[in-house]
């Protein structure tokens, strides 16, 4: 539908003007691994939340406070391990204005040079040529927790006033399951975020490469362990191998029976928990635009397992996946070592959505396990458990925020947005929606092919600057309506 632009010229060429600011602080955050998975790294994961707090210092804010969530629960190796801080921050408090809360983290998936990446993961690089910003965290989420940072800092520059009250949350745990930030958001449902008429969320990706998108809908994501262990010590497999029995033998053996090679779960009980199908549902992903191609580009391989657009759709936004991420405590490095590890945790999720319950999930995920490996019959010990989970979220994307966000990027990219659903998690979105009784959007900054938690990941200056404008765009839409 048609609709009225508002003349948000002089701030879009505010932002064109401050790009190089906006490009340096972007490589300033970069440039901290604010990795929560490495509690070695934590005291780095509280330096970024300093960081922040001196740019909004800096920008203004108000009311800046670091919310301290006590120590990680287990299973943690260090039991006195500290949780990164929340920052809360306030830009205005007008009584007649609407009040934005804008969710971001400020936490990284880690990263290592000899993973694969062709710079430096904690330098951002700026390819000058093709105008792309490399970097760990660029589009997962520092570029966007320092878009709304960079929108203020326009308005700022201009003299002009917000459209709304800004309510800043950014965390230090999402990419560790946002362990604490529910009880926080509880406890400061009817206090610091008394105020609060919408959340905005910006931390997902356009679905390919050329057209932005809103989000209503997010996968949750439940995180196991696996644990095998027998042997005193790790053993040399010339001594020991063959009259031992192997902890990562009987491990590979049991994770083998998680899942096939074609992505099916083979847990009992977890297909049919899925809600079915509906014609109405089955339209939707007719209209929305993206191809296989896209997404063997943005694999980098095309070994995709559906050939066609909307079964790969419905298996990343609406049907549940297993995925195996690794084994700790196994032999990984260059070289040929010749131990048989005395100790080893597998590590994988499961994808949850619509009507997967969560507790029903984890009783049977760890009866089957146990189950698996009875039939081992092995000497070896098992413990399996939840390390975290966050719930699958699904809205209704036809209420004003979204309606403002869908003025906002078409004014901006000249496109009306797909409405799109996503395969990742953000583990507290729902917990937003509950607790503040308000309707969430998920606004994404980035695009399709970034590379989130992969090696190279990037932001596109295109999209980090117009996701600037974008970002404040909305704001206007949304304070006028
Ligand atoms: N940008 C969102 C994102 O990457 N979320 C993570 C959240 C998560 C949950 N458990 C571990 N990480 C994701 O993997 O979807
Ligand atoms: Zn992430
Ligand atoms: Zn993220």
């Amino acid at each position: 539908m048609a609709f009225e632009k508002l003349d948000l010229d002089p701030l879009f060429a505010k932002i064109e003007e401050l790009k190089p600011q906006f490009i340096d602080r972007l490589a300033r955050a970069v440039a901290i691994p604010s990795v929560s998975g490495d509690e070695l790294l934590r005291p780095r994961v509280v330096d970024m939340a300093h960081f922040l707090v001196s740019e909004l210092e800096n920008l203004g804010a108000h009311d800046i406070q670091l919310k301290d969530l006590g120590t990680q629960p287990p299973p943690v190796a260090d039991a006195s391990l500290q949780l990164p801080p929340i920052v809360l921050a306030r830009f205005g408090a007008d009584k007649s204005k609407k009040t934005v809360l804008v969710y971001g983290h400020y936490d990284v998936q880690p990263a290592l040079k000899e993973d694969g990446w062709a710079t430096e993961p904690f330098t951002m690089h700026h390819d000058e040529a093709a105008q792309i910003l490399y970097g760990r965290g660029t589009t997962d989420d520092k570029g966007p927790v320092m878009g709304w940072l960079n929108v203020v800092e326009a308005h700022n520059a201009l003299g002009l006033e917000l459209p709304v009250n800004l309510v800043c949350c950014f965390e230090g745990m999402e990419e560790s399951g946002s362990l604490g930030l529910d009880g926080l958001i509880a406890q400061e449902a009817q206090q610091y975020f008394l105020s609060v008429d919408t959340v905005c969320i910006s931390d997902n990706y356009w679905l390919g490469t050329t057209k932005p998108v809103l989000t209503y809908g997010l996968r949750g994501c439940n995180y196991y362990q696996i644990a095998i262990k027998g042997p005193g010590a790790d053993l040399h497999s010339g001594i020991f191998g063959g009259v031992i029995a192997e902890p990562m033998v009987d491990l590979v053996q049991v994770m083998a029976k998680l899942v096939d090679n074609k992505g099916k779960i083979l847990i009992p009980g977890v297909d049919e928990m899925v809600a079915p199908l509906t014609e109405k549902e089955d339209a939707l992903y007719d209209d929305i635009d993206f191809s296989v191609d896209e997404l063997h580009a943005a694999a980098g391989s095309e070994t995709g397992l559906y050939n066609n657009k909307k079964d790969i759709l419905k298996h990343r936004w609406r049907y549940p996946s297993l995925s195996i991420h690794g084994v700790e405590g196994a032999f990984y490095g260059p070289g040929a070592k010749t131990v048989i590890p005395s100790r080893v945790v597998g590590k994988f999720s499961i994808r949850t959505v619509p009507d997967i319950d969560s507790a029903k999930l984890d009783k049977l995920v760890i009866e089957y396990v146990q189950k698996v490996f009875g039939e081992l019959s092995s000497q070896n010990q098992l413990n399996v458990e939840l390390i975290h989970d966050g719930a699958y979220w699904v809205s209704d994307p036809f209420n004003e925020s979204f309606t403002a966000a869908s003025k906002a990027t078409e004014h901006v990219w000249n496109i009306k947005p797909d409405f799109t659903r996503e395969g990742g998690s953000i583990p507290i979105t729902l917990t937003f929606e509950q607790e503040l009784k308000t309707q969430v959007l998920l606004l994404p900054m980035g695009r399709g092919d970034d590379g989130a938690h992969s090696i190279n990941e990037k932001l596109n200056v295109s999209n980090y600057i117009n996701g600037c404008k974008t970002l404040g765009g909305y704001l206007h839409y949304y304070g006028r309506q």
